[in-house]
């Protein structure tokens, strides 16, 4: 059975359905990211989860109990928001302390976990700062200590690292999915950054209007995206229009594409998919010839906007060492068959 589950959870704002009856099932454990573009919905399931909205319909199970109408003070949830919303009056370790104070745990105990949750998080030597004399990263430390330290069932993180520069943003990535999994804390992670979603989670569910639209094991979604919505939305891609003009054949401003069209209607409009990194550039003449528009160096890779005949593409291509095309260079690109999706064009 599963530790926690949405059962066809619905909020509707006046005559706005912000989360039309939403379904899952998550594991005891589990890292679940609730990815997509503002106002999707992510943040009015968090909150509904989190007991901070009700729901119009539908339930949440927690454990086998129904807490939809459990104040969110009785759930016992562990919450940590962009904003962080620690006590500007209190220190680290008082911050930390104050849920369990609240919860009537005596006060060596107390200072004795808060301690312990500031070590897990990596400020033990802060424990007497304010936040006022902290960084952005160290605060948002101390707000996930504060949430871990009552050991909740879950964690609900509502974009805790949007605040961060990048550079923190990509370490605290890291260290919280460690730490997440050291303590096996069940986590929802509400995110519109595809990076951190991928990099995190074990499950994410991609969002759209109120809707699901996939969920998937991030390199599933990666690899095997349902749509073209969750296809451009989670990491980059290149969409092209073209039409089904022969089995195993897309024809994309007349140019004969060989895919796996088995299930496609011939004389069908439909969308590919292709992710820059899938494409092989070289100077051997063989291929689909492009010119090089724009080509920028990113140290791990190169990033190229070619020209073609099937219109303009993004393509990545591994640095490796040498150097890459230049503005102006004619060069070809090749592709397995397998590396394109095709949406769209399926009989009902
Ligand atoms: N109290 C409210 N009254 C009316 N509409 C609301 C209310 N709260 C949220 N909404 C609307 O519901 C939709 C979903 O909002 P929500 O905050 O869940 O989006 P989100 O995916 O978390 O977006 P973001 O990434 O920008 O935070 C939005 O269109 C929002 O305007």
């Amino acid at each position: 059975m599963s530790f926690l589950k949405f059962d066809s959870l619905r909020k509707e704002f006046g005559d706005f359905v912000a989360v039309h009856d939403m379904s899952l099932s998550v594991e005891r454990g589990e890292f679940i990211s609730l990815l997509g573009p503002s106002g999707c919905g992510k943040t009015t399931t968090l909150q509904m989860v989190a007991g901070l909205l009700s729901p119009t319909s539908g339930k949440v199970i927690l454990d086998g109990k129904d807490i939809t109408n459990t104040p969110p003070n009785k759930r016992g949830l562990g919450i940590v928001f962009q904003s962080y919303a620690l006590f500007p009056h209190m220190s680290a370790l008082d911050n930390v302390a104050f849920g369990l104070e609240m919860r009537g745990v005596g006060k060596a105990e107390r200072l004795e976990r808060a301690h312990n949750a500031l070590n897990q998080v990596k400020l033990g030597q802060f424990v007497d700062r304010f936040p006022k004399d902290m960084s952005g990263g160290q605060r948002q430390r101390v707000a996930l200590a504060r949430a871990l330290v009552i050991e909740p069932p879950v964690l609900l993180l509502d974009e805790p690292l949007s605040n961060l520069d990048a550079k923190l943003r990509e370490d605290m990535r890291i260290e919280l999915r460690l730490l997440q999994q050291d303590l096996g804390v069940t986590t929802i992670l509400v995110t519109h950054d595809q990076e951190e979603a991928l990099s995190m989670s074990d499950r994410i569910v991609v969002m759209q209007q109120g809707d699901v639209s996939q969920v998937a094991a991030p390199l599933d979604l990666y690899e095997r995206p349902l749509n073209s919505f969750v296809s451009d939305f989670v990491g980059k891609t290149n969409i092209l229009q073209g039409k089904v003009t022969d089995k195993n054949v897309v024809s994309v401003n007349q140019i004969a594409v060989s895919v796996n069209t088995e299930a496609h209607v011939v004389g069908a409009d439909v969308a590919l998919s292709i992710r820059p990194e899938k494409f092989t550039m070289s100077s051997d003449n063989a291929g689909l010839p492009v010119r090089v528009k724009a080509s920028i160096f990113m140290g791990a890779s190169w990033l190229y906007s070619v020209e073609s005949d099937m219109g303009e593409l993004l393509v990545t291509q591994p640095n490796t060492g040498s150097a890459g095309f230049a503005r102006g260079d004619s060069a070809y690109l090749a592709w397995e068959e397998g590396a394109l999706t095709v949406f769209g064009g399926v009989q009902a």
